[in-house]
């Protein structure tokens, strides 16, 4: 049959990126990135200049189709390949990122008349201003006994879908009631490669609160929330639920003559970033927890049942791998902490030096932190930089560092920090394996492991697991790639099921870390030591964070 290709494309929070895969060994042969021509918009509505209101971040649905005019033809000139040899697409995305459109799939902010309209745009997954009815939610659905809070570790965020719906409907209700169709971004640009409307069983079920077997919330539920929300599943919500790798359908003249493809070839259903990076790392089993390690770090896990875990972000069946539960847990601030140390915190001496010697800072900062050993920094740091997202699911919690002397150095706090975030994991780590969904191995993609060596290490120390480390630096674009396989199908040169092409076109490297005994051990010990003051700040015991927070309100 000759060597077949299909595409991924990853949409990022900054930019979108096209990478042209070999279906025979997942080699990524050509890639390319566009970025957004609009960036985030956080400030100003592009055209009329609009200012938005403090936690909103909004973006333009034509950039994510800018990505498919741009990169998809860069991909396909780089590589030199026939075109025809291309046989599916596929895309992951950030999630929640999700837009209203009209009867025509039109994104209602492409409508002259309300382009002015702040809620008529894409409401990108970190708009964080739907607080308010996140709160309310919540409060609606422990009163009620609903079943599906467990489900999401007790906690629905401000960031999903029915949140940004309902804060449509307060502030904008004509917007609302336009609104023919409320989408994930991922599944509309689908819906403009093919013309069909479908929704994955992916975002659906972590971000909208889908269940395979119980569908969305009941009509009682979203009535009680707000009378006028009472038949959003039948009406704005509707629409077909579809397992991951299904064939949205085939991709349209238009598109086609758009990105230089053949007509007609598989587009895989929408995904999100984090979940398409699983297979990817050749993760089609239950006890490897995936972990997707960046500004922040997503932890994907699979399992055979459903089970509860405290402050897990979801449990969906069919949400990663068609056929097992998926489960996602996470850490809101991980890299994040380390550049704030060093953007925010750090003497100029260290920046210096690090110049002097040709090196980046952070790896300088490493290397120093390395000649230590566990625990003789004398050093405990809670990582809440950013609040804490699994398993207290609290965004008031605020970060600790806790031992400093005179003599504290840089590089140890720096050792500290990377100490504090391990510890973060294991508490998740901990929390699913106690609670039944076993985790034996660790697997690492994005961008830390590639960046910082002294990082896995203490990861693999702190959770006393092996941890192995993806081979792509795309992982979710390859993960989108090997979904657009599955959607082709064997007969088209691709593959029938998720497992099979993740055999053929996963890659991991060869070297992975694994725990030092002697590591484990301190570890161990340092690891009661942040426990005890988790729960101490975390749980209720001691909630001067939450005060200092309102004393800085009132006093500002
Ligand atoms: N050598 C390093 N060690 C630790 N953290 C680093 C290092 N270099 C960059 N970072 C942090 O990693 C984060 C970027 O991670 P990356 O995976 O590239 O981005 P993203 O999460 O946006 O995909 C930033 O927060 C940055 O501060
Ligand atoms: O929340 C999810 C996945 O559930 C992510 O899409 C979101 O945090 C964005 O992640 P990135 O910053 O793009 O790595």
């Amino acid at each position: 049959m000759g060597t077949k290709y299909t595409i991924g494309v990853d949409y990022g929070t900054q930019s979108g990126r096209a990478v042209l895969v070999d279906l025979a060994n997942g080699h990524e042969v050509a890639d390319h990135v566009t970025p957004y021509p609009h960036h985030v918009i956080d400030e100003r509505l592009p055209v009329s200049g609009i200012k938005l209101e403090h936690d909103w971040a909004l973006q333009h649905p034509d950039d994510y189709l800018e990505v498919l005019r741009k990169s998809v033809p860069a991909v396909i000139a780089e590589s030199g390949i026939d075109p025809v040899d291309v046989i599916g697409i596929g895309i992951d995305f950030t999630a929640c990122t999700m837009l209203p459109i009209d009867e025509a799939g039109e994104p209602l902010c492409f409508d002259a008349e309300l382009i002015d309209q702040p809620h008529s745009w894409v409401k990108l997954w970190k708009h964080h201003a739907a607080q308010p009815e996140a709160d309310k939610i919540n409060q609606i659905a422990a009163q009620r006994g609903e079943a599906f809070l467990p489900r999401y570790g007790g906690k629905i965020s401000s960031e999903w879908m029915i949140a940004k719906i309902w804060q449509i409907l307060d502030e904008a209700p004509e917007i609302y009631e336009r609104t023919d169709l409320f989408l994930e971004a991922t599944d509309w640009v689908i819906s403009q490669m093919t013309g069909n409307v479908v929704r994955n069983s992916c975002t659906a079920g972590y971000k909208a609160i889908w269940h395979k077997q119980d569908g969305f919330p009941s009509k009682e539920y979203f009535k009680a929330l707000d009378p006028r929300l009472e038949n959003l599943v039948d009406t704005k919500l509707r629409g077909e639920v579809i397992a991951l790798g299904t064939n949205a359908g085939g991709l349209t003249d238009k598109m086609a003559g758009i990105m230089g493809l053949k007509p007609g070839i598989a587009v895989a259903v929408g995904n999100v970033d984090a979940h398409a990076a699983v297979p990817a790392v050749g993760v089609v089993t239950p006890g490897k927890l995936v972990m997707s390690m960046g500004t922040s770090i997503c932890h994907m896990l699979l399992g055979t049942e459903e089970k509860q875990v405290e402050g897990m972000c979801g449990v969906v069946e069919d949400g990663i791998i068609p056929g097992l539960y998926g489960y996602e847990a996470g850490q809101s601030a991980v890299g994040d902490i380390f550049e704030w140390y060093v953007e925010e915190s750090l003497p100029a001496y260290v920046k210096e030096a690090a110049a002097a010697e040709g090196l980046g800072i952070h790896q300088w900062l490493e290397r120093e932190a390395a000649t230590y050993k566990p625990g003789q920094t004398g050093l405990l740091a809670l990582d809440w930089w950013n609040g804490n997202r699994s398993v207290l699911v609290d965004t008031d919690l605020t970060g600790l560092i806790l031992g400093m002397t005179l003599l504290t150095k840089p590089q140890e706090i720096y050792r500290t920090l990377l100490e504090a975030t391990a510890f973060g994991t294991r508490k998740i780590v901990d929390a699913f394996h106690s609670n039944g969904v076993s985790v034996d191995v660790l697997y690492a993609c994005g961008g830390l492991p590639q960046k910082n060596h002294l990082l896995m290490q203490i990861y693999a120390d702190v959770t006393n697991r092996e941890i192995v480390i993806a081979d792509s630096k795309q992982t979710p674009a390859l993960g989108a790639a090997m979904f657009a396989a599955v959607a082709a199908g064997q007969g088209a040169g691709g593959y029938d099921t998720i497992i099979d092409a993740a055999e053929k076109m996963a890659r991991v490297k060869e070297e992975t870390f694994k725990p030092i005994p002697a590591n484990v051990e301190v570890y161990d010990s340092l690891y009661k030591e942040y426990s005890q003051l988790h729960d101490y700040f975390g749980r209720g015991e001691n909630d001067v964070m939450k005060r200092l927070k309102n004393i800085k309100k009132s006093s500002e």
